[in-house]
Order: structure tokens, then sequence, then C-alpha cells
């Protein structure tokens, strides 16, 4: 469950004692740069910003690690190579700031052979900024049907609900006892509870329970409660449990999928994907590792030539660049980046230890999300990426997907198709095209009103995706129509399949006003490589269903090619 903070803090190290290696030959490089300057006037300007740099970078490293004199007197160098740098080209440089640097060199040389016979190891932890791991989120329950635990000691009633949620793609194990569902807890943690209030053990003793078990995680359960008693204690009970929702009996299944949906959703997100390009791999791996402790996925560059590739490959929610990079910084790489319009929208913030907000806001001018300063403060760090990174993964799912019922829509479905057609081709793997359509579902919104279809819609939509693996595609290619591309199985995998989905969905209950009923649906299947074209797969699972829906509905039908054996 909670990872060791060790782990993290051990990385962190290492990272120091990397910088704290490297730094002897970088002053060697920086002294060098300086004794360029007194002797060859022409090469004045090149080896001051190479200088300039140097002593920025070690500052901004300098401050990540919490090598805080060491940052100090770089700070100080930076600023009198700055002075130079604003000098008129033809002026000659100032005697004074000449002295000052070369002093501070040496500082910062007698700085560095402390820090090298200084174990870092034995140094106080809170000299850098570390996470608290006590806040991160918890790491993802093994892929699957999300698991569920329903607790109540009354299983006659509970038999319904469990059914119908495992109809919906949800994994159930039921518990009267409360103690056989504490020890399945420490087992293996479920992605949801389903929990009653009142046992025999006492009037709250499941919503205690979960406080209990809150309290020995560190964090509480994702859950909601399902009760026969609707009163103030028992409520407030649940809300200090940290319980989303109460439902009161008898339990509506889909009402309770929906408050499942929720919680599970949120753990079986894919992770936030983030580039880090940075010239210095020993701040950017330190950048990553904060990342990726809060659960994120990194990837890093040091060359910002490599960033178009990446982008392509890597389709990051969000880049944060080093603002100081040599041949080409943070604010020409977004112009860069800018001139492709598909990456017009892409999250870009700017890390650097520059502290001055003039210069923060013209460099924010080639259109970035924000500016960092370094040293980052880790939480801050966290908060800024996700914020943004959250924001730019519910615009693309506002381009991509359905708005009712969160799949692919039709255009990304197609899109696809095509790109898993392709990599079957390269990959010499099979695939399967289904097309399924929800059987007299007009009736059913005339019956029972349009509100009452769009549940039947979501609830097919639930159980696609619950029951289907991570990497099948699921659309809705229509009103009532669905298609799926389901990969590397064979045509009779793919037919026993939808048969079970087909099944499963024809037993859910669904409720409007005080009428009960259900819904089936119909499907048609095609393979490749029987068909070797997108257009081909889709005309032929067509067929197939209209075929099906002719044999009277709640039917799925596979195309059989004797020609090819699929
Ligand atoms: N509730 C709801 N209904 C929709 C939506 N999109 C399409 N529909 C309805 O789906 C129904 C489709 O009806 P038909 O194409 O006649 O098909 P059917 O009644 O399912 O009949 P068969 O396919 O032959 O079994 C129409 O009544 C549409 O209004 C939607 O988003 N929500």
């Amino acid at each position: 469950m909670t990872r060791p903070k060790s782990s993290l803090q051990e990385k962190i190290a290492r990272l120091r004692a990397t910088f704290v290696g490297q730094l002897p030959q970088r002053l060697e490089t920086a002294q060098a740069q300086f004794q360029q300057l007194s002797l060859d006037s022409e090469q004045n300007r090149i080896a001051l910003v190479e200088l300039h740099r140097a002593f920025h970078s070690l500052k901004g490293t300098g401050d990540s690690f919490g090598f805080n004199e060491l940052a100090v007197v770089a700070g100080e160098a930076e600023d009198y190579a700055q002075q130079l740098l604003d000098l008129p080209e033809t002026q000659p440089l100032a005697q004074t700031a000449l002295v000052n640097i070369e002093a501070l060199i040496h500082q910062l040389i007698a700085q560095a052979q402390i820090l090298i016979y200084t174990d870092l190891r034995n140094e106080h932890p809170a000299q850098v900024p570390f996470l608290d791991l006590e806040t991160l989120p918890e790491e993802k329950t093994p892929q699957g049907p999300p698991l569920v635990y329903l607790c109540d000691d009354e299983p006659e009633a509970m038999r319904y609900l469990a059914y119908q949620l495992s109809c919906l793609g949800y994994r159930v194990h039921s518990f009267t006892e409360i103690q056989d569902f504490k020890q399945a807890v420490e087992r293996q943690p479920p992605n949801a509870v389903i929990m009653d209030v009142q046992f025999p053990q006492g009037r709250t003793a499941g919503t205690d329970t979960l406080r209990e078990l809150a309290e020995q995680i560190g964090r509480p359960l994702p859950a909601i409660v399902l009760s026969g008693k609707g009163d103030f204690e028992a409520r407030l009970s649940a809300v200090k449990a940290g319980c989303s929702s109460y439902f009161l009996k008898p339990a509506r299944p889909l009402e309770i999928a929906a408050a499942l949906d929720l919680l599970v959703e949120k753990q079986l997100a894919e992770p936030l994907r983030i580039l880090i390009v940075d010239d210095e791999p020993e701040v950017a791996n330190y950048h990553a590792l904060l990342l990726e402790e809060a659960g994120m996925q990194v990837q890093q560059i040091s060359q910002p030539q490599q960033i178009l590739e990446m982008l392509r490959q890597f389709m990051p929610d969000l880049v944060l660049v080093d603002y100081y990079m040599p041949h080409c910084n943070g604010e020409q790489l977004t112009a860069v980046i800018r001139q492709f319009p598909e990456f017009i929208g892409l999250p870009i913030v700017y890390l650097s230890s520059e502290t001055n907000r003039r210069k923060q806001f013209s460099a924010m001018r080639a259109g970035v999300e924000g500016f960092i300063t370094k040293p980052v403060v880790p939480e801050d760090l966290v908060q800024a990426v996700v914020l943004r990174a959250e924001r730019m993964r519910t615009l693309r799912a506002l381009m991509v997907k359905d708005s009712l019922t969160g799949l692919y829509n039709h255009t990304t479905t197609s899109e696809l198709l095509e790109q898993a057609l392709a990599q079957a081709k390269r990959q010499q793997t099979r695939l399967a095209m289904v097309m399924l359509d929800l059987d007299h579902f007009k009736k059913v919104n005339d019956t029972y009103g349009h509100l009452a279809g769009d549940q039947v819609l979501v609830a097919l939509a639930r159980v696609l995706k619950h029951r289907l693996r991570e990497n099948d595609i699921i659309g809705r290619f229509g009103g009532e129509e669905f298609a799926l591309v389901l990969k590397e199985v064979t045509p009779s995998v793919a037919e026993g399949l939808v048969n079970q989905l087909r099944e499963d969905f024809s037993q859910l209950e669904f409720s409007a006003e005080q009428a009960r009923f259900r819904v089936t649906f119909s499907a048609g299947i095609s393979c490749y490589p029987g068909h070797q074209s997108a257009e081909g797969l889709r005309i032929a699972a067509d067929q197939q269903l209209y075929e099906a829906k002719k044999r009277g509905r709640n039917t799925v039908l596979l195309e059989v090619r004797h020609d090819t054996g699929s």
C-alpha cells in the first residue's frame, strides 16, 4: 500500500551525490571561461554568455538540491556576469566585476571541496524539499473488472444487487460478517465498498468499521452507504467514515453503479503524461522523480531538437521546459512547438530560477501556461502540473469522446480502427470488429421516455467499458449503435465474448416511474485478416448485424469466410 518514504529519498540522495561529483569539472570549465575573458577581448561575449549560463545553472540546481550556500554564491556570480553582459560591446569589461567573479569562483571551488568530503547520506533530509508521501495517491489496483466489496448482514436482499452489478461489469464479493470484510480488505483492498450501517454489533457498526480501517490505512476507503436507516446519526457516521454517497434501501442497482463509477473512474484513469525538457539531467531526474511519485508518467529529453518526435510519440498532457538552455531557450522552443496546429493548445510550463517578474512575463509571451520558479516546492510543482494537465485531458476528451456515454465518438472510433488495423498488419495479429445495436430502442424511448432511454445507453457503455480490455476500442457510432474493435482475438473468442455481454446485458433491469423493463442488443462481427480494410470490416459487420436483426434480435452473428479460414 503506502510506499516507503526512503525509496524516493534514496533516489534524490543519489542525484545530489552525482551533482556534487560533477562540481569540480563544472568549476574547472567556468575557470577556463573566465580566463578567456581577460585574455582575448574578441571572445569575451561568447565566454561571458557561457559563464553566465554556468552560474545560473549552478544556482538553480544547487537550490533544487538544497545546497543553499553554493546557490547563493553562484547567484552573486550570475549577477556580476549579467552586469558585464549589459555593457555595450565596445566598452571594456569593468575591472571590479571581474575581480568579484574571480573571487566567487574561488569560493565555489572551496564549497565544492567541502561538499565532496561531506557524507551526504547523513545530512538532515530537510535540506532538500521532500514531498510528503502521505498525501500522494495510492498505486493503481491491478487491471480487470473493478472489485467491489458489498457488506450487509441481510444476504437475501443483497443477492439481487450483487447480481445486477456483476451484469454491469463489476466483480462483487459479498460479506455478511464485518470481521470477514475486514480481513478481505487487508488481503486485497477493493476499488470500492458498499456498506450497510447497522449490524448486530451496533447501530453504526458498519460505518464505524470503515472509520477504523481509514485510520489504519491512513486514508478513507472509497465507499458508499446503502442502509435501511436514514436518520441524522446514521448519515453523520457515513460522513465521518469518508463515504461519498448515501442510499436508502431498496437498492436501485443503476443508481448505485453510477456512484461506484465515480469512485472507480478516478482510480482507473490513465496517469497524466508529462514531458520534461531540460539540458541538466540531474535536475530533470529530480523533477521527474517528484512527478512520478505523485502517480504521473514522465519522459525526459535533454536535446530540444528531439521535441517534435517525442510529442507525437508520447502525446504528453503537459510539457515542462527549462527556460535557460544553450542554443534554444524555452521561449524559442515554445514558438517552434506552436508552429504546429495540433500542439497549439498543449500546456507548456517554464521552470527557471528567474525571479524577475518582468522577465517572467516577457518570457511568457510565446503563449505558455505558467512559470514555476526554482527551487520548486514539490507540492507546488505537483499541483501546478496536475491542474493544467487535467484541464488538457478534459479538453481532449471533449474532442474525442461522446458526452453521454464517455465512449469514443464516431470520428475517433474510425481513426482508431484504422490505426488498430495497421498495427495488426504490422504485427501479424488478428482483430475483430463488432457493430452492436440496441433492439427496439425507439419503443423504449416511446414507452418509458427519452431519459430512460439515455439510462440504457449509459448502462450499455458501462458494461462494455468494464468488461473489455483496456486496449480494446469502444465507440458510440451513432444514436443507439456502438462499434467495438477487439484486438488479438480469434473469431470464435470474439463471438463468445460478445455473446456473454449480450446475455449479461439482457439480465439488467431498468426502471422508469413504477415500471421495470429489460433491453437487448444485436451484434454483427467481422474479422481481420478475413477483411483487409477498415471499410470492408465495417460493412461486413453491419451486414451481420442486419441479419441478426432479421433473425429476431437479441442475437450475435459472426461472419464466416471459408476462403480465409476466419
Ligand atoms: N434516449 C435516446 N435515444 C436515442 C438517442 N440517440 C438515438 N436515439 C433513439 O434511438 C432510436 C432508434 O430507433 P430505430 O433506428 O428505429 O431502431 P430500433 O427502434 O432500435 O429498432 P431496431 O434497431 O430495428 O431493433 C430512435 O428512436 C432515436 O430517437 C439518445 O442519445 N438517447
